[in-house]
C-alpha cells in the first residue's frame, strides 16, 4: 500500500475582491479597495496546482462557496428579491456586504484541520471544518466547508466528518493553517503539532497587544480529542504573541513543516527549545529543524514575502521542494537565504516560484491555497475522482474561468445583481464538472 501526501487548493471564486476585511493581516489592510483580477487569480491557482500534478503529486479541487451570501443577508433581515436584498444591504450595511461576498473560501488551509488514518485511533481519516469566528466574512464558510468535504470523502469506512466547534472566541479555530503534522513515512504514526495564538479561558496568559490571536489553545485541544489523538502524538506550542503583533495572524505565515522537518523562523514559538525537545522526543528517528535567524530573514520580511507560506514537499525521489511565491524571489534577503539553503545539508534541495499574486495581495501564499490530506491508495480510490485534477480538469477549468469570470472588480460592483447571477450560473456549472451534487443553498 503506498501513502502519500494530497493537496486540494481551492479554486478562487468570481467575487475574489480586495476589501480590506482582515485585521491582523496587513497585506488585506494595504490592498484593500484595489482593483481585483478574478480571472486571473483562479488562472494563478490553477496553474500552481496543475505544476504540481505535473511533478507527480495527488492534486486536488475544492469547489468555492457561494457569493455573494444572500443567505446570510436574509438571515439578518434583508427581504425582498435578490437584486432589494443586495440593493439594502449595500446601501444599509456596506461593510456587511462586503464580507458576504468574499472569496475567501479560496484558502483552504483554513477550510479545515484533517488527521490522517495512521494517527487516529479508529484507523480513520478526521476531518473538523474550522469555525473561523474571528472574522465576520470567513465565518460563514465553516457549514458550506464542511458539505464540500462531506461531497469528496464521503466513504463513512474511511472517513469521519466532525461538526466545526462552537461559535465563540473561546473556540476560535483556522484549520491547518495551525497545524502542522511531522511523521517519518506518511504511512507511520506521526506527531501533530497545534500551535496556538492564545489560551482563551486563562486571562493571565500572554497575549498579542495590537492585533487577534485567532486560533486558541481551548480549540487545538477539542480538535486533538475529536480526531482520537492522544497525548503520545500531539505537541501544543504558543505562538509568539509578538509575531502575532507584526502581522503573523497564522503560524503557516511564520513555519511549515513536512515529514521530519520543521523550517521555522527564529521568533516563530514561546518557549522553543522545549518544544523541540518535546517533539523530538515524541518522533522517533531522524528529524531536522531548520531555524531561520532574524539576522538573515527579518519578520517583516518573512511577512512580506510568505517565505513560510510556502508548500514544503516530498518529491518521488524523498528529497523535498519548497513552491515559493515569486515575492520570496523579489526580495533580497530571503531570495539570498533560500539559495544559501541548497547549499546545506538538509532534505531541501529545489525551490520552485509561482505568481500567485492576486491571491498574495489579500495575504494568501501557495500554503494558503492548500489543505493536505495524508492518505493511502485505498483511501484515494475511494473519494470523488472527479475533483482531481488532471489534464482533462485543468483544460475544462481555464475554459470554464474563461467563461464565467471578470477581470476587474471592486468592493463597488459587489451589489451589483448581475455579478450574483454570473456566479450562480459558473457554480452550478461547477458542481457538474466536478460532479458534486447540490453543495450550494441555491441549488436546494
Ligand atoms: N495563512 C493562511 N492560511 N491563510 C490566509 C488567509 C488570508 C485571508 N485574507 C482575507 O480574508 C482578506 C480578504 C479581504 O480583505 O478582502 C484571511 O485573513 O483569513
Amino acid at each position: 500500500m503506498k501513502h502519500f501526501e494530497a493537496n486540494f487548493d481551492g479554486l478562487v471564486g468570481p467575487t475574489h475582491n480586495y476589501a480590506g476585511l482582515s485585521f491582523g493581516n496587513v497585506a488585506s489592510l494595504n490592498n484593500a479597495a484595489q482593483a481585483a483580477n478574478p480571472k486571473a487569480a483562479a488562472k494563478q491557482g490553477l496553474q500552481k496546482a496543475k505544476a504540481l500534478a505535473d511533478m507527480g503529486m495527488v492534486q486536488g479541487i475544492l469547489a468555492p462557496q457561494e457569493r455573494p451570501d444572500l443567505h446570510t443577508l436574509r438571515r439578518i433581515g434583508f427581504s425582498g428579491t435578490d437584486k432589494e436584498v443586495l440593493q439594502k444591504a449595500a446601501a444599509q450595511a456596506p461593510a456587511v456586504l462586503r464580507a458576504c461576498c468574499s472569496a475567501s473560501s479560496m484558502w483552504t488551509a483554513n477550510a479545515a484541520t484533517v488527521s490522517p488514518s495512521a494517527d487516529t485511533h479508529d484507523g480513520r481519516v478526521h476531518f473538523t471544518p474550522a469555525n473561523l469566528v474571528d472574522k465576520l466574512h470567513r465565518s460563514i464558510e465553516p457549514q458550506t466547508t464542511g458539505n464540500i468535504l462531506k461531497a469528496i470523502f464521503s466513504d463513512s469506512r474511511y472517513f469521519v466528518h466532525h461538526q466545526h466547534l462552537p461559535e465563540h472566541s473561546s473556540f476560535g479555530d483556522e484549520g491547518a493553517a495551525n497545524h502542522t503534522r511531522l511523521c517519518q513515512e506518511y504511512g507511520h504514526a506521526g506527531v501533530e503539532v497545534f500551535v496556538y495564538g492564545q489560551e482563551a479561558t486563562n486571562p493571565q496568559a500572554i497575549r498579542p497587544k495590537k492585533f487577534p490571536a485567532r486560533q486558541t489553545l481551548e480549540a487545538s485541544q477539542a480538535i486533538a480529542r475529536l480526531h482520537r489523538l492522544d497525548e503520545d502524538n500531539t505537541v501544543f506550542i504558543q505562538q509568539n504573541p509578538e509575531v502575532i503583533d507584526q502581522g503573523v495572524f497564522h503560524n503557516d505565515v511564520i513555519a511549515v513543516g513536512n515529514r521530519n522537518v520543521l523550517f521555522h523562523h527564529e521568533q516563530a514559538f514561546v518557549d522553543t527549545k522545549a518544544k523541540l525537545v518535546e517533539i523530538r522526543a515524541k518522533l522517533e528517528g531522524d528529524i531536522h529543524f531548520i531555524e531561520v535567524p532574524t539576522a538573515k530573514v527579518s519578520i517583516q520580511d518573512a511577512v512580506k514575502s510568505y517565505l513560510f507560506n510556502t508548500q514544503l514537499l516530498s518529491m518521488s525521489d524523498g528529497k523535498m521542494v519548497i513552491i515559493a511565491p515569486t515575492d520570496c524571489a523579489e526580495n533580497p534577503a530571503v531570495k539570498a537565504y533560500l539559495d544559501e539553503l541548497l547549499t546545506l545539508d538538509t532534505p531541501i534541495q529545489k525551490v520552485e516560484y509561482f505568481d500567485v499574486k492576486q491571491s498574495m495581495q489579500n495575504g494568501g501564499g501557495p500554503a494558503c491555497l492548500r489543505l493536505r490530506v495524508a492518505m493511502n491508495d485505498a483511501e484515494l480510490a475511494a473519494i470523488n475522482q472527479h475533483v482531481l485534477l488532471d489534464d482533462n480538469l485543468f483544460t475544462r477549468l481555464n475554459a470554464w474561468v474563461d467563461k464565467h469570470y471578470r477581470d476587474r472588480l471592486l468592493p463597488a460592483d459587489l451589489a451589483d445583481p448581475q455579478l450574483l447571477v454570473e456566479s450562480r450560473t459558473a457554480l452550478d456549472e461547477l458542481t457538474q464538472i466536478m460532479k458534486l451534487g447540490s453543495v450550494y443553498q441555491f441549488q436546494r
